[in-house]
Parts: C-alpha cells; structure tokens; sequence
C-alpha cells in the first residue's frame, strides 16, 4: 500500500480552496474535508455540535476551538488510512497545535488572493446546498440561472456570502490566519501561491502535489513477456 498523504489547503474566504480542493481530489484521489461543509452537515442533522455551530455561523463568527476540534479530530481518525485534504480547518493557531498533536502534515498549501477579487467572487458565489456544489454566476454558472446542474433543484447564497457579513470575515481571517501561517512556515511545510486567478494557480498546485505523492502501487503485479 502506498504511504499515506496528508495535506491542507489555506486561505481567506473566496480565494478558491473549495475549487482547488476538488481538482486536487479527482487529480490525486485525495479524500477532501471541508470543515465549512461538515459544519453544515452537523447543523442539517442537528446534532450538538452542529446546533452550537450555527449560532456563531449565523453571526459571521468563527465556531470556537474545542467545539471544532472536537468535531474534526474523531473524523480524521475514522479516515485516518486514506490520505486527505483537509480545507477550512484548522483556522487558528489553537485548532493548527491540535492538529498537529493528532498528525504530521506533509503540505499546507496557502492561497494568497487579492482583497478586492475575494470580494467580488463571494458576491457572485451560489451553492447547491445538499451537494456543497459551487458555482460562480461569472466564473462558472450553472447551466439554467439559479439551477443545480445536476439535481435540477434551486441555488442558495451563504448568509455569509452576503456583503454585510463579507467584509467583516475577510477582516477577521487575516488577523488569525497570520500565526497559522507563520507555525507552518516554522515546520518547513508551506508553500504559498499568490495569483488572481484559480486557473493560473492550479498547474503549480498540481506539479508541486505530482512531486509529493507516491504513485499508488499496482495492487496486480503485470505478468512477464512470454
Ligand atoms: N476551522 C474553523 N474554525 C472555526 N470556525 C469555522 C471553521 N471552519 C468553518 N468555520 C465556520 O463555518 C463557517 C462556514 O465555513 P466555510 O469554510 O464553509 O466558509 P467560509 O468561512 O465562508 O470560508 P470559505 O468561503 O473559505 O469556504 C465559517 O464562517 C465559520 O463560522
Ligand atoms: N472569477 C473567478 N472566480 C473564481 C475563481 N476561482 C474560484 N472562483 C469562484 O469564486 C468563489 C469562491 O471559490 P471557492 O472555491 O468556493 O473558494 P473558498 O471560499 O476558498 O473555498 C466560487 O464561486 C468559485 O466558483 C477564479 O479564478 N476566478
């Protein structure tokens, strides 16, 4: 069996974690984890976690740390032997020494997007809400305005999505990115791409990624020419 690959992906609200994350599963087979959409998960099932969680999300507040990670760290545990990505999480130093009590990462990747062009692509941004499937109403719309391309059923706008929460997050993601990045930075793991454009970003996401993970081993070994 291959060794297992542990990563993280960073960065503010908008700048692209969520559409990076899945070409980095369907590329490299990576298992994705978003902390944003096992959070709504939790509130849709209303468990207890999931009700605390929503009062915070509601206010534009971060989820505090011992309610997050005592959500994240068990599911980590249970995919613990299959490589992940994990995306949203952790968010503050307090959440990142937990972390890293549980696992060694073997990248943390960190997306350093514009201000401006986070604002304009979270004003644009529309999700299918059973599915987490994202769209963008100028990057990538869906086929009918409105309508999930696959299911057919409505789009919604996050509550924080909307410009009245939007700019406070953005805000309040700097002040407590920064120390995650720097313990990231200390460990020798990070590698930071900064760009305004998620399709510029990808082919070095991808080639760095290409050099770090194993190729699978084949399970059927091919037979010897005759
Ligand atoms: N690691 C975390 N720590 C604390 N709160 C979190 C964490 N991850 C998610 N949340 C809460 O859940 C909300 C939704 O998370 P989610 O990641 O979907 O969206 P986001 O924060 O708007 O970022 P993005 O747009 O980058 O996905 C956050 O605004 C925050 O309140
Ligand atoms: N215009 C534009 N929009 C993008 C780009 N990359 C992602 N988006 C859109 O921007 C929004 C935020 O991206 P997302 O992947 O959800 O970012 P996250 O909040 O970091 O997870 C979504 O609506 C995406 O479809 C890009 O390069 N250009």
């Amino acid at each position: 069996m291959s060794r297992i690959f542990r990563a993280v992906i960073m960065g503010p609200p908008g700048s692209g974690k969520g559409t990076i994350s899945e070409r980095i599963a369907h590329t490299f087979g990576l298992q994705h984890l978003s902390s944003g959409d096992f959070l709504r998960e939790n509130i849709a099932a209303r468990t207890e976690a999931g009700v605390l969680a929503k009062t915070y999300i509601e206010k534009g507040l971060l989820v505090p740390d011992h309610v997050m990670t005592r959500l994240l760290l068990p599911r980590l545990e249970e995919i613990a032997r299959s490589s992940w990505l994990l995306d949203g999480f952790p968010r503050t130093l307090a959440q990142a020494q937990a972390l890293n009590s549980a696992c060694d990462l073997d990248v943390v990747i960190s997306l350093n997007v514009p201000f401006e062009t986070l604002k304009e692509r979270l004003t644009h941004r529309w999700i299918h809400p059973a599915s987490g499937r994202v769209y963008n109403m100028i990057f990538n719309p869906p086929h009918v305005k409105g309508l999930d391309d696959i299911t057919g059923e409505p789009l919604i706008q996050h509550e924080d999505d909307k410009p009245e929460a939007l700019v406070a997050r953005l805000r309040h993601y700097k002040d407590v990115a920064k120390p995650v990045i720097d313990f990231y930075k200390s460990k020798g793991v990070l590698h930071t791409f900064s760009d305004t454009d998620t399709d510029h970003i990808w082919p070095h996401v991808s080639s760095l990624l290409g050099s770090k993970i194993p190729a699978p081993t084949p399970s059927v070994q091919p037979s010897p020419p005759h």
